[in-house]
C-alpha cells in the first residue's frame, strides 16, 4: 500500500462498524446458547471513582446486556483493602452462574494488579491478564484467554490487510494490556515487530520503518506525520483527553491530521480501537461461557 500523491488521504478504519460486526455475531451465538439453557454472565468489579473507569464500566455493561448476556456489576470504595477485593474474586471463580470476571484498571495504589489478576480463574478472566493466559501468548499459543484491545488491533489490522505475514510491525508502548500483547498476535500472523519503549533510542527511526505501526504509548499527538512511512497503516491505541478553548476533546497518540496525508489506512479517536475493546471483551465472555480460550474469530463479512 503506497500512495505518494500530495492528495492523498488513508482509508478510514471504521472501528464502531467492525465492533457492530462482531457484536452482531455474539449476540448470534448468545441465542443458541440460551436455546440450551446458558446465558453468558460477566461480573464486573469497579474499585474506586477514577471518573474514565466509570464510563468505560458503564458502556462495558452496556453492550454486555445488549448482545443479551448478564451482567453483574461490584462497584467498590477506593479504600477496600485488597483482602476484600480477593475475597469477592475467590467467590465469583467458584460461582458456577458466572462464566467471566473483569477487574477494571487501574485499581488505587494500594492494591496489586498482578495479585488481583493472577487471583481470577484463567478460564474466567476475559481480560486475559492472568499470568497462565500471559504466558500461553507469550509462547505462541492463542487457546488462552487474550487481551481484548489486541484481538481488536489484530482485527482492524486483517480488515485492510488481509496477509500480515512478513510485515514490519513496530509497537510504540509495552504495556501488558496493549502492546505486549499485540506485539505477540502479530508475530503469531509472521510480522518481524520490534517493540519501543520509554527507554528506546530513537523511536521517530524506528517508526519510519514501519508497514504496522501500533502506537499505545498514551501521549496526545506524540507521532507526526514525519514518523509514518508512506502507505503504512496506523492503528492508534491512545485515548488522551485534551482541553480546548472550545471545551475537552478525545484525541489519540497520533497526530492525525498529519498521519492522514502519509498513511495508507489509519484508525481514528474516538471510533477507532475503542470500540473493538468492548466487542472482543463481548467475544471473550462468550467463549467463557463456551468453555474456551479467545481463539481465532471468524472472519467476518465487512463492515464498511
Ligand atoms: N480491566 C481492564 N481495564 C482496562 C482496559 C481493559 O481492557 N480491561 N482497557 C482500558 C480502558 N478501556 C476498557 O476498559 C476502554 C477504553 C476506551 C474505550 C472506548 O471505547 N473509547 C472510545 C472513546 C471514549 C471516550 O470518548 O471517552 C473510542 O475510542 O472511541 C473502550 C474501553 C484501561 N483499563
Amino acid at each position: 500500500m503506497h500512495n505518494n500523491s500530495s492528495s492523498h488521504r488513508a482509508t478510514l478504519i471504521d472501528g464502531r462498524a467492525e465492533a457492530a460486526v462482531l457484536k452482531g455475531l455474539v449476540a448470534h451465538e448468545v441465542t443458541r446458547l440460551q436455546a440450551r439453557g446458558i446465558t453468558p454472565s460477566l461480573a464486573v468489579v469497579l474499585v474506586g471513582e477514577d471518573p474514565a473507569s466509570h464510563i468505560y464500566v458503564r458502556n462495558k455493561i452496556r453492550a454486555v446486556e445488549a448482545v443479551g448476556m448478564r451482567s453483574i456489576s461490584y462497584r467498590l470504595p477506593a479504600h477496600t483493602p485488597q483482602a476484600e477485593l480477593l475475597e469477592l474474586v475467590s467467590s465469583l471463580n467458584t460461582d458456577a452462574a458466572v462464566h467471566g470476571i473483569l477487574v477494571q484498571l487501574p485499581l488505587p495504589a494500594h492494591i496489586d494488579r498482578d495479585v488481583v489478576t493472577d487471583a481470577i480463574t484463567p478460564a474466567k478472566d476475559v481480560d486475559g491478564f492472568h499470568i497462565d493466559n500471559a504466558g500461553k501468548l507469550a509462547v505462541g499459543r492463542e487457546d488462552g484467554m487474550i487481551p481484548c484491545t489486541a484481538v481488536g488491533c489484530r482485527l482492524l489490522l486483517r480488515r485492510v490487510l488481509p496477509d500480515l505475514a512478513g510485515l514490519h510491525a513496530v509497537i510504540i508502548g509495552c504495556s501488558n494490556i496493549v502492546g505486549r500483547p499485540t506485539a505477540r498476535l502479530l508475530l503469531n500472523e509472521g510480522c518481524t515487530v520490534v517493540m519501543t519503549h520509554l527507554q528506546s533510542r530513537d523511536v521517530a527511526a524506528e517508526a519510519r520503518r514501519a508497514d504496522i505501526l501500533v502506537v499505545a504509548a498514551g501521549h496526545a499527538g506524540l507521532v507526526r506525520g514525519d514518523w509514518i512511512k508512506p502507505g503504512a497503516v496506523v492503528i492508534d491505541v491512545g485515548i488522551n483527553r485534551v482541553e480546548q478553548h472550545d471545551g475537552a476533546r478525545i484525541v489519540g497518540d497520533v497526530e492525525f491530521d498529519e498521519a492522514v496525508l502519509k498513511a495508507a489506512a489509519i484508525t481514528p479517536v474516538p471510533g477507532g480501537v475503542g470500540p473493538m475493546t468492548i466487542a472482543c471483551l463481548l467475544w471473550n465472555t462468550l467463549c467463557a461461557a463456551q468453555g474456551r480460550g479467545t481463539g481465532q474469530l471468524p472472519r467476518t463479512e465487512s463492515a464498511g
